[in-house]
């Protein structure tokens, strides 16, 4: 078969799994989230707008180039598919992205006055890029959210120099996390959304 067909079919089972997994955790309630894989020729397959990541079908996932143009104009790729071609354009070693909208990632960012949510001490910050042991601590950028995703990505592109180790949340909205692959971006996932769980749990215990 064609090398680039069987990426792309490989990117749509990546994608369909990532779905059922995120909607099985209930991080991405109705038809929130947004899931993408990049493909080896450079282009981007990524959920279509207003899909139930729980649902998706093959025809649910399309392409869009780096710049977040449809392949097919008549396909209308998620919403926040610019945001998932900044993460490419600046880390070009990644390639999955997936966004989530769990209760604890949406509560934390709207209760967090600063403009970043930290995360210290806990074995699980191994799971992070660069992260060896659990004497350390991991900044989680807090960003605004904004319906214009072109204006939230200007707010976001800085902080790439930093690394972002853990991903960033968009407050009162949710998580973006990255990964080499689908595996990883998974792991990195359930990772911090671990985190932010017990985070979520101790602040209830310190009221
Ligand atoms: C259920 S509303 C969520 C959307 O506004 C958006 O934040 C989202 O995550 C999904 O948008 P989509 O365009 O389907 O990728
Ligand atoms: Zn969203």
């Amino acid at each position: 078969m064609d090398q680039t067909v069987t990426d792309f079919a490989r990117a749509v089972q990546d994608i369909l799994f990532a779905g059922q997994r995120m909607d099985q955790r209930g991080w991405v309630p109705a038809t929130a989230g947004n899931i993408s894989r990049k493909l080896a020729d450079g282009r981007i397959a990524i959920t279509r707008s207003g899909c139930h990541k729980g649902f998706l079908q093959a025809a649910d996932v399309i392409t869009v180039d780096m710049q977040g143009k449809p392949h097919s104009p008549e396909n209308r790729p998620s919403a926040e598919t610019l945001l998932h071609c900044q993460i490419y354009r600046h880390f070009p070693q990644m390639g999955a992205v997936l966004h989530g909208h769990s209760v604890a990632s949406t509560v934390l960012s709207m209760e967090e006055e600063t403009a970043a949510l930290t995360l210290a001490d806990y074995e699980v910050l191994k799971v992070f890029e660069g992260q060896t042991t659990h004497a350390t601590s991991v900044q989680v950028p807090l960003f605004e959210n904004d319906q214009d995703i072109a204006q939230l990505a200007d707010v976001v592109e800085p902080f790439f120099g930093t690394g972002m180790p853990a991903g960033y949340i968009i407050r009162g909205h949710g998580v973006y996390v990255w990964g080499k692959d689908m595996p990883t971006a998974l792991a990195r996932l359930e990772g911090l959304e671990f985190l932010l769980a017990c985070a979520l749990e101790r602040r209830k215990l310190h009221v």
